[in-house]
Formats: C-alpha cells, structure tokens, sequence
C-alpha cells in the first residue's frame, strides 16, 4: 500500500518584516518513494515551502504531518528539530556550508547532531561516502582540496549519512558541468529507486521531464499545477502562463513532427525518448 511521506495542508507563512505571504495557503500530499519535482518562477514561493517540510521555518497557520509528527504555529522548537531524523534538506551549493577540518569530520557533523553512537556513525561515513561514489580514502583529506564536484558529493553525503527517508534537494546541479549532473542526477535517482522520497526543486525542465514522476508548479506562493511531466508538457499554451519553458526533447520532437517526421510518441520527454523516437524514424525509411 501507498503510504504518505509528507501532507501538507492549508500552510500560510509570511516572513518576518514583510507584508506578503510567501506561502499563502498550500496542501499536498507526497506519497513514500515519489520523486516530486517543484518549479515556479522566482520568488513564487519554492524554497519556502521545502524549508516548512524540512521544519527550518514554522508556519503561521496551517499544519504540516511527517512520519507520524504534525507541525504547526504551536509547535515546539525540539519538535521541528526531530523532523531531521527523517528529513534530509540539500541546500543550493551545498559545498558552500563545508567547514571541518577533514571530509570525514564534515560528514560526521549530522549524525554526531542526532546523537549516534562513535562506532555506527563511522560505519556511517563509509557507507555515505561510497554512496555518492567518492573513495574512502578521501576521509582524512581536507574538504577544501578537493574539486568543486567533489566537495558537492562530501556535502550530499553529509546529508545522505543521517539515512532520511526524505530528501529534499534545492536546484542541486546548480554550477555543475554536464557529466557531473548527470551523475549526481543520476544517484539522486537510485535513492529514489531504492526507497527515498525526492523533493527537488528545479528550474531545468529536462531534469522534471527525465526524472520526476509528479511536478508541482507553484506561483505567487500557491500551487497552480500538481500533475505528471507527461501532462503538464503536453500543453504548452499553459506553460507559457506559468512562465516555464518546454525541455528541448519536447522542442525537438514538435519541430520534427512539423516537418512530417511522424514520431509515434508525439510527447517524447526525456531526451533518450526522443532518441529512440528518431531511431524508430530512421528504421521506417531503410
Ligand atoms: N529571508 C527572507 N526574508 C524576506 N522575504 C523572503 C525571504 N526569503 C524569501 N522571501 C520572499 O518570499 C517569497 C518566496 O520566496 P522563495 O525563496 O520561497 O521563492 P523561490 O520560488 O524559491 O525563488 P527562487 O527560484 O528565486 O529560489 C518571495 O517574495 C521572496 O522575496
């Protein structure tokens, strides 16, 4: 049976010293092992709603339910906390937030937080570390000699040591070249495969296309669109009202088609789609 991971329901939350609700009346619910992706313009309210589920903000009214936990106005500061026992938060250019002395140190910092014991957060590193492909032998090398990709994976398995069973990651490929999105995309997905829910926030409509199986479009602080990529893409008229751009796969396959290229799956989304859409092309006129 489908479990809910996270439900969010009527969150309104307006920042100190401003007038405006950034969240202004949010529900949702995310089911265990979906990989929800959010998109919006700037400024339409993303970042603060992943920092409500992650419980870095309190909401003004509304109510938040994580692994059994409900949030709200009243709730107290140990148990927005306790939420970090299953809620693993990626910040934008997370290497930015590195400080130890060693990668080892770095990544022990979460889980010496949560209270574990000496022996099972060394067991810990190992495993993060060789989850996000990165040689143990790194451990007792400074973080800050490393390449920028590699700092970003120390700083990703600083978050993955701590086990969450949800991980939200904000624009996590921002600044990475093309073989380190990949791969960093990648591994994001093998979490998902293998049980953990994914919130990411994203402005590359690929990314949504390729990965997600649910996209939550947000403006002005409310939710304008909850659906799947194959959906929100296959009308391009209403992506334009939301200000967001087609992934060139899709691009791709409406210019061929007019061009009488006839692609069985009009919608092709994911670029390797697309590949196989033109190799089926191809192989109807040998
Ligand atoms: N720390 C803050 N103090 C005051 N206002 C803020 C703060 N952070 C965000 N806001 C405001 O709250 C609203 C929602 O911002 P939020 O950062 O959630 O948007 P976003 O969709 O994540 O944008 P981006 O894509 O640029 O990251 C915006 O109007 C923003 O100006």
């Amino acid at each position: 049976m489908v479990k809910s991971a996270v439900t969010v329901t009527n969150l309104h939350y307006t920042y100190p010293n401003t007038t405006t609700e950034a969240l202004a009346g949010v529900s949702l619910t995310i089911q265990e092992q979906d990989f929800v992706a959010i998109v919006g313009q700037t400024g339409s309210g993303k970042s603060t709603l992943v920092s409500l589920i992650d419980g870095l903000i309190q909401p003004d009214s509304g109510q938040l339910n994580i692994a059994g936990m409900t949030i709200d106005a009243t709730a107290k500061a140990s148990q927005l906390s306790k939420i970090h026992h299953h809620v693993g938060f990626v910040f934008q250019f997370p290497e930015q937030q590195l400080f130890a002395e060693t990668v080892a140190e770095d990544i022990a910092f979460g889980p010496h937080n949560l209270g574990w014991s000496e022996e099972k957060i060394q067991v810990a590193i190992d495993r993060a570390l060789m989850m996000v492909g990165l040689p143990l032998e790194l451990k007792s090398r400074s973080p800050f000699a490393l390449s920028g990709g590699q700092m970003r994976r120390v700083a990703i398995a600083g978050v993955l040591a701590m086990k969450p069973s949800i991980l939200i990651l904000d624009e996590p490929t921002a600044g990475l070249d093309t073989q380190a999105t990949n791969e960093l995309l990648t591994l994001i997905k093998k979490l998902n495969d293998n049980g953990t829910t994914i919130i990411m926030v994203t402005h590359q409509m690929e990314q949504v296309a390729s990965y997600a199986n649910r996209v939550i479009a947000m403006n002005k602080g409310t939710i304008i669109a909850d659906t799947t990529p194959q959906q929100l893409f296959s009308h391009p008229d209403d992506l334009i009202n939301l200000s967001l751009t087609l992934p060139v796969s899709v691009e791709i396959a409406q210019f061929l088609n007019n061009k009488g290229a006839k692609l069985t799956n009009t919608e092709p989304l994911s670029l390797e789609e697309l590949a196989d859409e033109i190799v089926k092309v191809m192989g109807r006129k040998r």
